[in-house]
């Protein structure tokens, strides 16, 4: 499991950049398409303001790229708390792709028919037997939840490939996540987590005893492969040998 740890923000966010345009142009050399489930909360803004910047812009086919989303939240998409909001704003809209190539969960349905109706948008995408995305980008919160897989909710034990509803008591709300069993079909999987508050999550994700009730991130163990990026701050809890 590669962690790839740099001195600062800017440089891990430059190193997954990096890593995100050799996975697109891969992927569309082998398979005519790249599919990607993007991350959101505040993290990943920076990371896809940089992508579609130079010159990671003009080094990826961005026509041939499908964009779905990991989790949302149960808000309308002009809600400051959107994913798919954030992700227009930084990375979509600059790059102008069309609304075809862009998967959206439809919050305008009851949470639970939003994750049903999502289910079936990646399963009409994917062929029938094999719902894998050749990069799924994930964060970490300071609880060592990922995407919305929020500790001690039952969607932690989810054994569907799909899309599922959850009530997160700590943010007394609902959220659409992708269950953890279709996160890790992807080709490849890559957490970017930077920042000192997160370093104790990386610890506990990493290298503490499972407990996926206690710390969800451990669930994600994909058939492809497992990529760490962090800053030093967010690393400063593994020992040296890890990071
Ligand atoms: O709520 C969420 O949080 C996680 C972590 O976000 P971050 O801003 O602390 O990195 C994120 O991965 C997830 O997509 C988002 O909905």
């Amino acid at each position: 499991m590669p962690l790839h740890v740099h001195a600062s923000a800017e440089a891990v966010l430059h190193s997954l950049a990096e890593y995100f345009v050799a996975q697109a142009q891969h992927a569309v050399a082998d398979r005519g398409r790249f599919s990607v489930a993007l991350s959101g909360g505040n993290s990943p803004r920076k990371l896809y303001e940089l992508l579609a910047t130079t010159p990671y812009r003009e080094q990826v086919a961005w026509d041939q790229v499908y964009f779905f989303f990991g989790d949302e939240r149960n808000v309308p998409p002009t809600d400051p708390e959107s994913n798919y909001r954030m992700a227009r704003e930084a990375l979509l809209d600059p790059l102008t792709i069309a609304d075809s190539q862009v998967f959206p969960v439809d919050t305008a349905l009851p949470p639970a028919e939003a994750a049903e109706a999502y289910t079936r948008t990646i399963q009409a995408f994917f062929a029938p037997e094999e719902a894998i995305f050749d990069l799924v980008l994930l964060g970490l919160g300071d609880n060592s939840h990922t995407a919305s897989l929020f500790p001690h909710t039952p969607v932690l034990h989810e054994t569907s490939v799909g899309a599922r509803e959850v009530f997160v008591e700590e943010k007394k709300a609902f959220r659409i996540t992708l269950t953890a069993p279709l996160l890790n079909q992807a080709r490849a999987v890559a957490f970017l987590v930077y920042g000192a508050d997160k370093a104790a999550a990386v610890h506990q994700v990493i290298q503490g005893t499972r407990n996926v009730d206690e710390f969800p991130a451990q669930l994600i163990a994909p058939a492809g492969e497992l990529h760490w990026f962090l800053d030093m701050a967010a690393a400063a809890a593994l020992p040296p040998a890890a990071s």
